[in-house]
């Protein structure tokens, strides 16, 4: 069965039942499974948010915001809304997304009479989705000027290398970091796509050449160490990847790993080929009030299991997990990393491609 965002969103409200609800595709089922999950309480939406059933900075958002609508099936009492927004925002610290659609939605609601508060929960969760879907759909536009010129310099297949996933499944629709690839995609332009898998939850293996797939979208799965070397080989002619919070400066949280990848394109400059690196960020990503990435943003420090353990398919077609490590082995696993804005040749959002240092003319 094809899957693509022409026929899906990721999360989408579901009023056909007694009880609203809201259905998620249960992203840690992908790729051997495609399964549509139904949440009915804010308890089961931030159990899908820790356990990313939902991911990807603007999704955690959306259902975030979905969670807050949730919660006022159960009360609309100021306090309610408070500690349900609490709850949320402590789900998963680093993606500012998710804080900035639980601020949105109480500042939406507490000015409101409770009566109107359940009905407006539901239709500014929304317009959240809705307009995330077109900041992506700008990115795509955005993104592909920057494919467009390399394809129009060198005239051939375009190799772009990107981390992590950040396409359609990581929004609530189009993605960020492959929004410009399925816009050069359909626009006729030859793109042929690195996949970091990225350790240790291999959203790239799993999600990313997932997606890839169901489009037609040329891809090879990559191990995360391999991107430096392809780099240096002249191999890649982009880096574009997601990010989970970008701060004033232009200093770039993303998946861990993606710093070391934007060394290596840095480093490509000495080599004759410059490697741009790119970040596709909607606005709700960007925290104008920080500067510093690396002192001030909040890594998330995830479960040991996700790195002594991995899942997959046996060949009889079962999915099943085996161990990995020896017993008692000690285990760190920081989620994600911050490039330095000297690092970054770009960053593509809605309103336009602008480098690090320009960045700040957003807000006007
Ligand atoms: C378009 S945001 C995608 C961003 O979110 C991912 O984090 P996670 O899968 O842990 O939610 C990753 O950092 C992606 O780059």
């Amino acid at each position: 069965m094809l899957v693509n965002h022409e026929q899906y969103r990721t999360i989408w409200p579901n009023f056909e039942h007694a009880q609203p609800c809201v259905e998620i595709i249960d992203q840690t089922k992908l790729p051997h499974v495609f399964e549509v999950a139904s949440l009915t309480t804010l308890a089961q939406m931030i159990v899908a948010i820790k356990t990313m059933q939902v991911r990807g900075a603007p999704l955690i958002g959306a259902a975030a915001a979905y969670g807050i609508a949730l919660s006022t099936l159960d009360s609309c009492a100021d306090r309610h809304l408070q500690q349900s927004a609490e709850q949320l925002i402590a789900s998963r610290p680093t993606a500012v997304n998710l804080r900035w659609a639980v601020q949105r939605m109480l500042s939406a609601l507490l000015r409101l009479p409770d009566a109107q508060r359940q009905s407006a929960a539901w239709a500014e969760a929304a317009l959240i989705c809705d307009e995330d879907v077109q900041l992506n759909q700008a990115i795509g536009k955005h993104g592909l000027t920057l494919i467009h010129a390399q394809h129009q310099q060198k005239a051939r297949t375009i190799n772009i290398l990107t981390h992590c996933n950040a396409g359609w499944l990581a929004t609530v629709d189009f993605g960020t970091a492959l929004a410009p690839i399925y816009a050069a995609h359909n626009a006729g332009i030859h793109v042929h796509v690195w996949v970091g898998e990225t350790r240790p939850r291999n959203q790239g293996a799993s999600l990313t050449a997932w997606e890839l797939g169901q489009h037609g979208v040329p891809h090879t799965v990559i191990s995360d160490n391999a991107g430096g070397h392809l780099m240096q080989q002249g191999q890649v002619d982009m880096v574009i990847v997601g990010a989970d919070r970008v701060t004033a400066a232009g200093d770039v949280c993303n998946k861990i790993g993606t710093y070391l990848k934007a060394l290596a394109a840095f480093d490509s400059v000495a080599l004759g080929h410059h490697v741009p690196f790119y970040a596709a960020v909607p606005s709700p990503t960007i925290d104008w009030n920080i500067e510093d990435g690396v002192k001030s943003i909040e890594i998330e420090e995830r479960d040991a299991e996700e790195l002594s353990w991995m899942s997959g398919k046996l060949s009889d077609g079962t999915i099943a997990s085996v161990n990995i490590l020896p017993h008692g082995t000690q285990v760190a696993n920081p989620a994600f990393d911050v490039t330095p804005a000297r690092l970054v040749t770009g960053i593509i959002t809605e309103r336009g491609v602008f480098t690090p240092q320009q960045l700040r003319t957003m807000q006007r």
